[in-house]
């Protein structure tokens, strides 16, 4: 971990702590909603976090103390609605590449932006976009990692944290600028034109690419394989020998 001699040019140079709020992406949103100006690459770090959300309107468990809960304020307004997707990749490629060294190849993105370790949610992320025109305005990115916790309460059944895989506990401030290092590096690269590497990256390290598994779509559930993401994010999954495309309501993965 390279905490003491991390460089904060951007992300995270602005940093306000929290010791209890009902959610970080919630607490950015409200006060872009009053006009309080916050300068790009702020980042909200809580405590607690008592009203976690996560995708699809789902609840975030947060352990006060163990788990990691912070939000980035972007303003890309380089970025076009529709290239969305590569902040989700930047994100999911930053919080991987933080976690590599220490978990190994276990560690995958499960598409579009979860993090997990043979087959257990290790982190998520909440990317809500407020748009201008056709442009990406401000971006507020929510990471939680479960990281010191020894175990969960029942609704959460499949996560697991960085302290039960390794039997470590690492600080989670330094876990949090260590990921703001790395997603920053990406940001940069995909602001200067340079994103053409971040696609083959995001694949490199997406859970089940490449490899039969059980899908549920509607009501019917198929074998299928992982052939790829499009560039709006869409899941390519290959059926008796046709692919195709599907966003997160449309799919589910089935575990065994
Ligand atoms: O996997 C998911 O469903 C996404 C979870 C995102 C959780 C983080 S914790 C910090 C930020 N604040 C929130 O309320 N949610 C995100």
């Amino acid at each position: 971990m390279q905490n003491n001699n991390f460089l904060r040019a951007f992300v995270g140079q602005n940093l306000i702590t929290l010791k209890e709020v009902d959610s970080t992406n919630t607490f950015l949103k409200n006060i872009l909603a009053n006009n309080e100006p916050l300068p790009d690459g702020t980042v909200i770090m809580a405590e607690s976090q008592i009203a976690g959300r996560g995708q699809q309107q789902n609840k975030w468990y947060s352990s006060t103390g163990e788990s990691l809960a912070f939000s980035i304020l972007l303003k890309p307004h380089f970025l076009a609605l529709a290239s969305q997707f590569q902040l989700t990749q930047i994100v999911s490629i930053g919080v991987y590449e933080t976690l590599l060294p220490l978990v190994g190849n276990k560690l995958k993105i499960k598409w579009p932006n979860d993090i997990y370790v043979g087959g257990r949610k290790l982190g998520g992320i909440l990317i809500e976009n407020q748009v201008q025109g056709s442009a990406i305005k401000n971006s507020i990115i929510g990471i939680g990692l479960n990281v010191n916790q020894t175990n969960f309460p029942a609704w959460v059944p499949n996560a697991v944290s960085l302290r039960q895989i390794l039997q470590t506990d690492y600080d989670l401030k330094a876990l949090m600028f260590e990921i703001c290092s790395h997603i920053e590096r990406w940001y940069f690269k995909l602001k200067e034109g340079n994103g053409s590497q971040l696609n083959e990256a995001y694949l490199h390290s997406l859970y089940w690419l490449n490899k039969k598994g059980r899908f549920k779509v509607q009501d019917a559930i198929f074998e299928g394989m992982v052939t790829g993401v499009s560039a709006e994010g869409l899941l390519q999954v290959m059926q008796d020998g046709h692919v195709k495309a599907y966003n997160l309501k449309e799919i589910q993965f089935i575990h065994n």
